[in-house]
């Protein structure tokens, strides 16, 4: 797999211009709309400083003038209007078809992605990248490319209008700003911290409540009165405590800001009034200074808003980016593995995060093979069933298909040759048949009458209100778990691969439909390497090879005559077995007298 190494630290900026690449013309139109209706913004409080002028220079020339003033004024407001619709016209747009095209990439990545890397992955974390990061961008680029533009343009323009009355005067207005801004400062420290804290515990939080809403039906059998999850009641705590110890150390430093900016006339009232005493300045110029230096800093209040998303934005960016780095792996020749299929483990060892699992297995399926994998809980059969399906790598020896390493071969090659069924089946909205023929979609319906006799599901599928054509949505919770699993093996046996793994597929099944299913699979597809891993006997006895691992390592293999023989493990497992069974029948025959 090729996800780049700079993904772990990503340049978020970086990734967002390449993001915008093709729309980028679009938003810089949005931003030059914005300017233009700033300045449109602007023309109003150009005429009241002529008003001004007028009314204290020359009051009786006010009335001639008003009517062309009025034409500017409903000239500028038209403009206004033209310009923020196209601005917020184009900054949609271009944020929309950036949301489509990030996301499209997004799925096409993860389409192309390895299954061990997939494997490795929450899919909580990839709906947050996919879902909701993209969302976040859509509306930061939409909103945030006209407002805080405006927001930061309209003080700098009010700024240049100010220095064009007079300079002082300018200077006492803004002067007020960089107060707030020091103000604010002195109660930021710390404040990243409490962002990231912040941010922790929110996903802490979040975490907790989805597990407990996934948990309430429990809860409710158990704990009636709700007081059965301590750790949501805890991370509930923990939020509310730091929100309020941010809320109390930002709260002064905020209120300050916002006080301090809207305070310019505790300087420019004084100056004005100096200054109009030395006949420096005139009245109109001094009144235009206090009415424009009231609404001067407003905006940038605004831009706070940008500076908090900012970082949420990037955050968003940055975990985007090992998806958006996945290349697909190089095309190598397809067809170098031909059916039938020899499938070989050689001293594989396969280490999770948490602890190593196998210590060195070493395992031969011979092609047309029916094996069968036995062992403790715990001790690493689904590993090895993953590792042969290509789900994971190991870490050391390797897993091969006639000697091509499974790691080596083509996404679409590796899906040509395995499938697996596994305990958890995914059934995705479609019709049963859709479900059926996921990798087959041209299936004749002679195949997959096969695929469902075989699976045990025919007369499952025929008892459906409208056969396979059954919407699984339709069906909502009535299939069982044993009626999913067995789709879900004909499903695998459809796919028509040369190798197949069941983990623990039957785990459902009496053991008579268990004992019928592997009849029928190795009858009607005796070609196929099987591989299935199962914690009951039953139809397996007869298996070409068991496979005891314990503790990550072959302890026995052979076939069920030679386990008896060999296999401490294997002869307990068939005694309990047997006795289950005699025990089961003796209680079936009571029943029948009685
Ligand atoms: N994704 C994972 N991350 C970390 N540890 C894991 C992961 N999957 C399995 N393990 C651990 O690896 C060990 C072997 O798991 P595995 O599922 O392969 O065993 P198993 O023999 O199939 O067990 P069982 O019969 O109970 O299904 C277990 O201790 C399990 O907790």
């Amino acid at each position: 797999m090729n996800v780049n190494v700079e993904a772990d630290r990503p340049d978020a900026r970086c990734l967002l211009f390449a993001l915008t690449k093709g729309r980028r013309a679009m938003l810089a139109g949005a931003l030059a709309l914005t300017a233009l209706a700033v300045l449109a913004e602007l023309v109003p409080f150009v005429l009241l400083y002529r008003a001004l002028e007028r009314l204290i220079e020359a009051p009786q020339t006010l009335a001639a003038a008003l009517p062309g003033w009025a034409a500017w004024l409903g000239g500028a407001l038209l403009l206004k209007y033209l310009a923020y619709g196209l601005a917020y016209l184009l900054s949609h747009h271009a944020a929309y078809a950036i949301q489509a095209g990030t996301r499209r990439q997004l799925v096409s990545r993860l389409a192309r992605a390895p299954l061990p890397w997939l494997h490795g992955q929450g899919s909580g974390a990839l709906k947050q990248s996919v879902v909701q990061d993209v969302e976040r961008l859509e509306a930061f680029l939409a909103h945030h490319t006209v407002e805080a533009s405006a927001a930061v343009l309209a003080p700098l323009c009010a700024a240049a209008l100010l220095f064009w009355v007079d300079a002082r005067l300018a200077l006492a207005v803004l002067a007020v700003g960089p107060l707030a801004l020091l103000g604010a400062l002195a109660f930021l420290p710390g404040s990243r911290r409490d962002h990231d804290l912040f941010n922790r515990a929110t996903a802490a939080l979040n975490n907790a409540t989805v597990e407990f809403l996934r948990n309430m039906p429990v809860m409710k059998v158990f704990c009636p009165a709700g007081t059965g999850f301590p750790l949501l009641r805890g991370r509930l705590h923990d939020y509310y405590r730091l929100a309020g110890r941010i809320t109390r150390r930002t709260v002064p430093g905020w209120a300050l800001f916002t006080s301090l900016l809207g305070a310019h006339l505790l300087l420019v009232l004084p100056v004005g009034a100096w200054l109009h005493v030395r006949g420096e300045v005139g009245a109109a110029q001094v009144a235009f200074a206090v009415l424009l230096g009231a609404g001067v800093f407003r905006p940038l209040l605004k831009v706070s808003r940008f500076f908090m998303d900012v970082p949420e934005i990037f955050a968003g960016l940055r975990r985007m980016a090992p998806i958006l780095a996945i290349s697909p792996p190089p095309r190598l020749p397809a067809g170098r593995v031909a059916a039938p299929v020899e499938v070989r483990l050689a001293e594989v060892r396969f280490t999770y995060p948490s602890r190593p699992v196998l210590r060195g297995v070493s395992l031969c399926l011979p092609p047309g093979s029916f094996n069968v994998l036995l062992g403790p809980s715990g001790a690493g059969k689904s590993t090895v069933a993953r590792l042969v399906a290509g789900v994971l790598v190991p870490q050391a020896g390797e897993v091969s298909l006639n000697g091509e390493p499974v790691a080596a071969l083509d996404e679409g090659e590796r899906a040509g040759l395995i499938a697996l069924a596994t305990q958890e089946v995914f059934l995705f909205s479609g019709s049963i048949r859709d479900n059926l023929c996921l990798a087959r979609p041209d299936a004749s319906a002679g195949a997959l009458r096969r695929a469902l006799r075989v699976a045990q599901a025919e007369a499952l599928v025929e008892g459906l209100p409208r056969g396979w054509d059954t919407p699984v949505r339709e069906l909502g919770t009535r299939l069982s778990g044993g009626e999913r699993q067995r789709i879900a093996v004909a499903r695998a046996l459809l796919a028509g691969t040369p190798v197949l793994v069941l983990d623990e597929a039957t785990a459902f099944a009496d053991s008579l439909t268990q004992r019928a299913f592997f009849r029928a699979l190795r009858a009607e597809y005796p070609e196929r390497t099987v591989l299935a891993v199962a914690h009951r006997l039953h139809g397996l006895e007869r298996a070409d090879r068991i496979f005891v691992l314990e503790q990550g390592v072959v302890t026995a293999s052979g076939d069920h005559a030679r386990l008896m023989r060999e296999s401490a493990y294997y002869r307990s497992m068939w005694r309990l077995e047997a006795l289950n069974e005699q025990w089961a029948l003796a209680s079936g025959g009571e029943a029948a007298h009685g």
